[in-house]
């Protein structure tokens, strides 16, 4: 087949990528480079601009997508999500003359690992792609490049393959047959450069803080901090969020940590030099982070562009290997992300060193700030769950003005455990989250408001459906542990303001605390709900906590219950009976490892286990059929869940 200058080259790769945190990005960007060294015509694109390539057979594609909230696609790529829906839908859409493959990202610590790449998997299959070579899922929990290196070093050879079918048999340059897979990480090339020019720095409007709260006792073991803000600065005038959405904090790297860094980096002098971040090439795209940005200082890029404790990749060790004078030090980097160095990397992955405990250690390497634009991952923001409800409507709409008065202030409250942790052994220090101790003292920061604190928030509607029905006539059943709870007070909130008290319709919710002395949240206000009739019922477990015999493993659960699933398993006949005849929507929101599993365990035995009558949907179901209806209601948005693994 012959290339064409107007059509597409029959060599043409492409890369699409669907990233919630940059880590999928990060790869697609770097096999795009690598693809282009090897000669092919490549480009990468975000699958949510599939319009900007026209899938046709000429190409081949290779799909690097993650999952994030409970088993969804990542923002950036629900769009795309629907188009493909929609088209196989359409009997008569086929796309068998699509050559792929496909790398999902994931984290086995959530129920549905990977999810994003497999459902994307089976649509492609569904409207008849072929994949050109397996396709893997990498597991975040254990660390990505256990999956991502060897599966990125097998691709090239399949990859020439099938470029040579395609190409009508034609050698594509740098591609030959047999060609070499890679054994060592790849080292990402230079993607970015960096010239000095001059501009001034940009400010813009800060929220207040109006109100802050410790909602645990001082001995109790986690830090409970309830934090309102008024107004939203970027979002504008409009309150616009439902019970359910979050919205994301915008944390700054620690002034100390930065300073350190600038000088660790011989970048002292000219930390507040702006500086231009261009691509070395037109053809090589930088990470969509760094595409829009106008001059920025080193300073400004190590504190509010750069993840600095990230937990390090492979690839960035060897990068750094690069830079490093001593002999010795460089073997040691070389070995930590090699092959044989797996256990080594493993342990020095659990300490979760940061930038500068990387730099501290090997005191000779030495890496430019292009290189570490290339390789360290964007600074993400962190999302917490709205624990209010939006202000009522204006009594008259009549008039944009009325609207605007009304929604001009209104309070955003989250509400977050303040995390600390200790290092583990041999290093034993004691560290701290980078958003939520920052918020406690920004916060301690009284009288409020404290008008200079650099907060930016911006509001994240929940696009996978967790939010509150807006049908009045449907109960709900909510189970939210801890800071699970906070969405289920605006949940909550909502329900006061808009559901008479004789309401018909039922409200369940489980909620769990250690010890009701110490970290019980939102005590008052639960119980008030629970006296107005907002809530028909509230069940609360105490897992530390028993005022008369202490439970032991043998009694825990049915004598004992100390978890939010042995209350539920011991209200079985209610839960049947709501999530079966009643239609009722189920919300889970917390932790995804132990919690969400044990709940979903539990209501799939409930299922099984009710007692039933033999015209009953669900007579003689199994364990198995349980589990699957389950997953069937969590498409339905009858079952939800908001995890996080933590
Ligand atoms: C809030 C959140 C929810 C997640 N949910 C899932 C999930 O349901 N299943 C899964 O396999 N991984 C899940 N993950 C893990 C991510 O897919 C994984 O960390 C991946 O490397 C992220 O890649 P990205 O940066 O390209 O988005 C979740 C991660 C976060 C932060």
């Amino acid at each position: 087949m012959a290339t064409s200058t107007t059509g597409p080259r029959a060599t043409d790769v492409v890369f699409m990528y669907g990233s919630q945190t940059g880590n999928a990005e990060s790869i697609a960007l770097n096999l795009l480079d690598q693809a282009q060294q090897r000669g092919y015509q490549a480009q990468a694109l975000v699958m949510d601009d599939y319009e900007k390539v026209a899938f046709h057979p000429q190409s081949v594609y290779v799909f690097v997508v993650s999952t994030t909230g409970d088993g969804d696609p990542p923002d950036n790529a629900t769009k795309f999500w629907r188009y493909l829906r929609r088209i196989a839908k359409k009997q008569s859409e086929n796309w068998s003359f699509m050559r792929y493959t496909l790398l999902g990202l994931g984290d086995t610590n959530y129920d549905n690992f990977c999810n994003g790449g497999k459902r994307l998997d089976e649509k492609l299959r569904e409207l008849q792609a072929k994949p050109f070579y397996p396709r893997a899922l990498a597991d975040d929990a254990t660390g990505l490049e256990e999956t991502v290196e060897p599966w990125c070093a097998g691709l090239w050879a399949p990859l020439a393959e099938v470029c040579q079918t395609k190409s009508g048999g034609k050698v594509l340059p740098g591609t030959s047959k047999g060609s070499t897979a890679e054994t060592v990480v790849p080292v990402p090339t230079p993607t970015t450069t960096t010239i000095t020019t001059t501009t001034s720095s940009s400010s813009s409007d800060v929220p207040r803080i109006t109100q802050a709260q410790y909602l645990t006792a001082p001995d109790a073991l986690k830090t409970t901090l309830a934090l309102t803000f008024q107004p939203l600065p970027a979002a504008g005038k409009s309150a616009d969020f439902w019970p359910g959405d979050a919205f994301g904090v915008i944390c700054p790297n620690p002034t100390p940590l930065v300073g350190a860094l600038l000088v660790r980096l011989g970048l002292a002098d000219t930390a507040d030099t702006p500086l231009t971040i261009a691509p070395v090439a037109e053809t090589t795209p930088i990470p969509t982070y760094l595409s829009h940005l106008g001059p920025v200082s080193p300073r400004t890029i190590f504190t509010d562009l750069l993840d600095l404790v990230a937990v390090p990749k492979k690839a960035f060790i060897r990068m750094l290997a690069d830079y490093t004078a001593d002999a010795e030090e460089k073997k040691q980097l070389l070995y930590l992300c090699s092959k044989q160095g797996a256990t080594l990397f493993s342990t020095f992955r659990d300490l979760r060193p940061t930038l500068l405990d990387i730099l501290t250690t090997f005191p000779s390497c030495q890496p430019p700030l292009e290189r570490l634009l290339d390789t360290l991952p964007p600074h993400q923001p962190r999302y917490y769950s709205v624990a209010n409800a939006p202000p009522p409507p204006p009594p008259s709409l009549s008039t944009s003005e009325g609207d605007e008065a009304s929604h001009s202030t209104f309070d955003l409250r989250f509400v977050f455990n303040v995390v600390q942790y200790d290092q583990p052994a041999p290093l034993v220090v004691k560290r701290e989250g980078l958003c939520t101790p920052w918020l406690e003292r920004l916060s301690l920061g009284r009288p409020f408001p404290t008008p200079t604190a650099p907060l930016h928030l911006f509001l994240k509607p929940n696009h996978h459906g967790f939010q509150l029905t807006r049908d009045p006539t449907r109960p709900i059943v909510m189970i939210g542990p801890g800071t699970g709870v906070a969405p289920f007070m605006g949940f909550l909130e909502q329900l006061a303001r808009s559901t008479p008290a004789s309401a018909s319709r039922e409200t369940w919710l489980f909620y769990g605390c250690r010890d009701p002395r110490k970290d019980y949240l939102f005590r008052d206000q639960l119980e008030g709900y629970e006296r107005d009739g907002v809530l028909s019922r509230l069940v609360v477990a105490y897992s530390r906590y028993s005022p008369s015999s202490p439970p032991t493993p043998a009694t825990e659960g049915a004598e004992h219950p100390r978890y939010v699933q042995h209350h539920l398993r011991r209200h079985a006949a209610d839960i049947y009976r709501l999530i079966v005849h009643d239609n009722a929507i189920i919300y889970v929101c917390g932790d995804a490892l132990n919690m969400a599993r044990d709940v979903n365990e539990t209501l799939a035995e409930i299922l099984v286990q009710a007692e039933k009558n033999e015209d009953d949907p669900h007579f003689g179901i199994t364990l198995m059929d349980a589990k699957k209806l389950l997953v069937q209601w969590m498409q339905e948005h009858r079952y939800l869940r908001d995890l996080v693994s933590q």
